[in-house]
């Protein structure tokens, strides 16, 4: 695809349909100049494509003289592992609340659709976690068409912290306004062929350079170390005692044989399906935006 680019300058001065004061919770983490510069704008740029959405549901209920369900907008988010796509979609499903008729916006990852890791040891796939066979993809595409068109559903819930599915726990979908659908390989077709991006309205990939990629990927893991200290039932429980720097080995291990195999594999080359591509520096701060031109 070929790709409008945008400075952060340039960006930053894009309209800004949304206002700081009508969001009840601002974005942790996020800057009031980050969320100005990059995210409101951002936001209102698919809020018009969202209204055109609404517009054309109205227009086809007219035109057929016959009442339709709502269905929701849906947004795809990709990227690499630790890119921050989970912490991305919760800050703009805050500002889509800010957008005309606050829309009710539901995340769901696909995370969510990962087999068990008893399913993934028996199948000798353990160490492809994150890999194309590892997911459920009838299910994901099942689960996905199911909230597009209206109905409600429940998903199954994975925890980084147990690094497992929850056995007990499923997350209920009430017919969203806007589904946001986050993953690593939301931009992928499944091993049977499920097309899931075409199902989306519009969608965008976090690109990052691998070597803050890693180290995002290393802060997370301290960060769950330190929450896992007191709490046995997190899989980084076991690592509480570890010296630092055996944890660090062990990181990079997995990065180069998994997470970073998989963003070399079978990521990075979904990256030009998407019809944003938002480029973040060392910092977590966006300083490019590319936009499809089929979309402009
Ligand atoms: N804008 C941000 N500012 C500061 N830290 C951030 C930001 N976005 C993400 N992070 C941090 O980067 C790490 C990875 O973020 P996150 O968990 O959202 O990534 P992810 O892409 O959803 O990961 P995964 O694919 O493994 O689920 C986390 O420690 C998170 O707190
Ligand atoms: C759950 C995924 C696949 C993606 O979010 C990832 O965070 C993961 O757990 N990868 C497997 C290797 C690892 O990071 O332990």
């Amino acid at each position: 695809m070929s790709y409008t680019r945008y400075s952060r300058s340039e960006w930053a001065s894009l309209p800004k349909y949304i206002s700081q004061d009508s969001i009840t919770h601002l974005p942790n983490l996020l800057s009031d100049i980050e969320l100005d510069a990059f995210y409101i704008p951002l936001a209102s740029f698919i809020g018009i494509l969202y209204r055109n959405h609404l517009k054309c549901k109205a227009d086809l209920q007219h035109f057929f003289n016959k009442e339709t369900k709502a269905i929701p907008f849906l947004v795809g988010v990709a990227g690499s592992v630790s890119a921050g796509k989970s912490t991305f979609s919760e800050s703009i499903a805050q500002l889509f609340e800010g957008l005309p008729g606050s829309p009710k916006t539901t995340i769901v990852s696909t995370d969510q659709f990962l087999y068990k890791n008893e399913i993934l040891e028996a199948r000798e796939l353990k160490d492809l976690k994150g890999f194309p066979e590892s997911y459920d993809w009838k299910n994901l595409l099942h689960t996905l068409q199911t909230i597009k068109s209206g109905k409600s559903t429940d998903v199954p819930i994975y925890s980084h912290e147990t690094y497992d599915i929850l056995p007990d726990e499923t997350q209920h979908v009430e017919s969203p306004d806007i589904l946001i659908v986050e993953g690593i390989n939301t931009l992928q077709v499944g091993i049977n062929g499920e097309d899931l991006p075409s199902l989306f309205d519009i969608s965008l990939y976090l690109d990052a350079e691998e070597e803050d990629l890693f180290s995002w990927f290393w802060t997370r893991i301290l960060q769950f170390k330190e929450k896992a200290k007191e709490d046995p039932s997190s899989y980084y429980h076991a690592f509480k005692d570890m010296p630092e720097e055996q944890l660090h080995q062990m990181a990079k291990t997995v990065w180069d044989t998994i997470n970073g195999k998989n963003l070399r594999e079978h990521i990075l080359p979904t990256k030009e399906k998407a019809d944003i591509i938002v480029k973040k520096a060392s910092d977590h701060t966006i300083n490019e935006i590319q936009i499809s031109e089929t979309l402009l």
